[in-house]
């Protein structure tokens, strides 16, 4: 294995998630979802905890891993998450549940999120947490720098896209999508951005201006 190898296993392993959070986990592998590794859910927690985030909108519920981690960093927080498969949530709904959020503080929103975040208020949250269907993520950033506030921040998950972003003969659409978000939100005034490599990466976009 090499040393980036062992760094990046290190980082997920050194991790211990709660009890509740690894009960979804398996739940999502049993059900062919793939959730988000540690290493992307504590970065994720900790980001919603620096920005004592209230309001946190998720695109891509799962089974409820992501949502479970974006709580643990704001546990009072409001979480509204969008997935297209009712079934998924369900079982997120109960994840969320078991771990003490009361359902009046996560609101799930059934449907296909480029049809639900257009009726969503602009600079009314704090987060936007974006892992969904990969080909639409350029679209699911536009909405996510309209709703959050200026100083909130988009998360895109998998922005390395299983090592294909970082290979230049990559230039399939998925790796193309992602390497184009990169490249533009770095060059943007209009907000800050880092990509970090842990887990299968994650992009962090800050919004500057109104
Ligand atoms: C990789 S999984 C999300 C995993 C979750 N974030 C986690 O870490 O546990 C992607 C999810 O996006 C949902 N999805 C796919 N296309 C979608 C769409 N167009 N709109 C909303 N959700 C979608 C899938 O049903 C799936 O639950």
């Amino acid at each position: 294995m090499s040393e980036k190898d062992s760094n990046w296993r290190f980082a997920d392993d050194v991790i211990v998630e709660s009890e509740v959070i690894l009960r979804a986990r398996q739940q999502s592998l049993e059900l062919g979802i793939d959730p988000i590794p540690p290493s992307t859910g504590a970065q994720a927690a900790v980001v919603v905890a620096a920005t004592a985030a209230e309001n946190i909108v998720e695109i891509g519920t799962g089974v409820g891993v992501s949502g479970l981690w974006l709580l643990t960093g704001s546990p009072e927080a409001q979480l509204t998450s969008i997935d297209v498969e009712v079934e998924h949530q369900q079982h997120a709904r109960a994840f969320f549940t078991e771990a003490g959020a009361p359902s009046n503080r996560v609101r799930l929103i059934p449907g296909r999120a480029l049809d639900v975040l257009p009726r969503m208020n602009e600079n009314s949250y704090d987060i936007v947490f974006v892992d969904a269907d990969p080909q639409s993520v350029i679209e699911y950033v536009e909405h996510g720098l309209r709703l959050v506030r200026p100083g909130g921040t988009v998360l895109v998950a998998r922005a390395l896209w299983r090592g294909r972003v970082a290979d230049p003969a990559a230039r399939d659409e998925i790796a193309t999508g992602f390497r184009t978000l990169i490249t533009e939100t770095a060059a943007s005034g209009a907000v800050i951005s880092a990509l970090s490599p842990a887990g299968d990466g994650l992009l962090q976009i800050t919004k500057l201006t109104p």
